[in-house]
């Protein structure tokens, strides 16, 4: 089975964020993700983390007003500045909590802009975060997300973002992969993982349809975490779906993968 980490954003959300970590350990979790935690002080987080004994392998950059529609900022040539203020408080907060991995959303196209502004616009700041992550010994992710969950996302497909990866021509970047947003966009989801293992840094998973837990839709996932651990992936594959019932419940699906093998 591959290397499994749990994102405090979408399960446990029982309780409040600083609680979930605790619940995530009892549950055997020692790899944890969290969307957007800046809504904990750092040093709260790093406590937590002491205290139950886990590493936090991934957060996002801010992006934007969420309560607003931002789904990100970071293609938006209007928001430039505010994109990289946010990006020296996602590095500190990943240098405090010894976080290894930043992601990046584009956000939605703005409409006054042509798309050859906005793709520029997403390149040099994609650019500029590749190196200073690399300064910091963090690395870069960005995501791509599906267009019926968050309509006019700027980066959509795995294809689009080999093809900017070409255009930022920097070692430090990587695609966080997630299966859920790719099974709508592309499909073809273990061919497209084996052909381009070298520029996915991060994978995420959820069933399609609905983003609940594996066993409620169409994705073979036993078939698929055999295929992960077959051709080498070496970094860390995250829950992160919508339990269809309470969080505990929905963890099921890996005792019965695992006793399938
Ligand atoms: O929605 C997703 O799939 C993500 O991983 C992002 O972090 C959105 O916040
Ligand atoms: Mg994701």
């Amino acid at each position: 089975m591959p290397d499994f980490a749990v994102n405090l954003s979408m399960l446990f959300t029982e309780v409040p964020l600083a609680e979930r970590f605790s619940l995530a350990a009892e549950q055997g979790f020692q790899k944890v993700e969290i969307q957007f935690p800046y809504e904990l002080p750092a040093p709260q987080i790093a406590s937590l983390l002491q205290q139950n004994n886990q590493q936090l392998i991934l957060l996002n950059a801010p992006a934007g007003n969420w309560q607003t529609g931002d789904r990100g900022i970071a293609c938006q040539p209007d928001r430039i500045e505010e994109f990289r203020q946010g990006i020296t408080q996602a590095i500190s907060y990943a240098k405090e909590l010894k976080c290894s991995n930043i992601n990046i959303l584009s956000g939605i196209s703005p409409e006054s802009y042509s798309l050859e502004i906005i793709e520029n616009t997403f390149i040099d700041n994609l650019r500029f975060c590749a190196e200073a992550f690399a300064q910091a010994d963090i690395q870069l992710l960005t995501e791509a997300i599906n267009t019926q969950d968050i309509p006019g996302f700027f980066l959509s497909s795995s294809a689009q973002a080999f093809d900017l990866f070409r255009k930022v021509d920097h070692p430090n970047i990587q695609l966080q992969y997630d299966i859920y947003h790719m099974q709508i966009m592309e499909g073809n989801l273990i061919n497209t993982l084996q052909n381009n293992l070298d520029k996915i840094g991060h994978i995420q998973f959820a069933d399609v349809p609905g983003r609940h837990e594996p066993q409620t839709g169409e994705l073979n996932f036993g078939n698929i975490f055999q295929a992960i651990d077959d051709m080498g992936y070496s970094g860390v594959t995250s829950l992160e779906y919508n339990p269809s019932t309470s969080t505990a419940e929905s963890l099921r699906w890996i005792k019965l993968i695992a006793e399938r093998e």
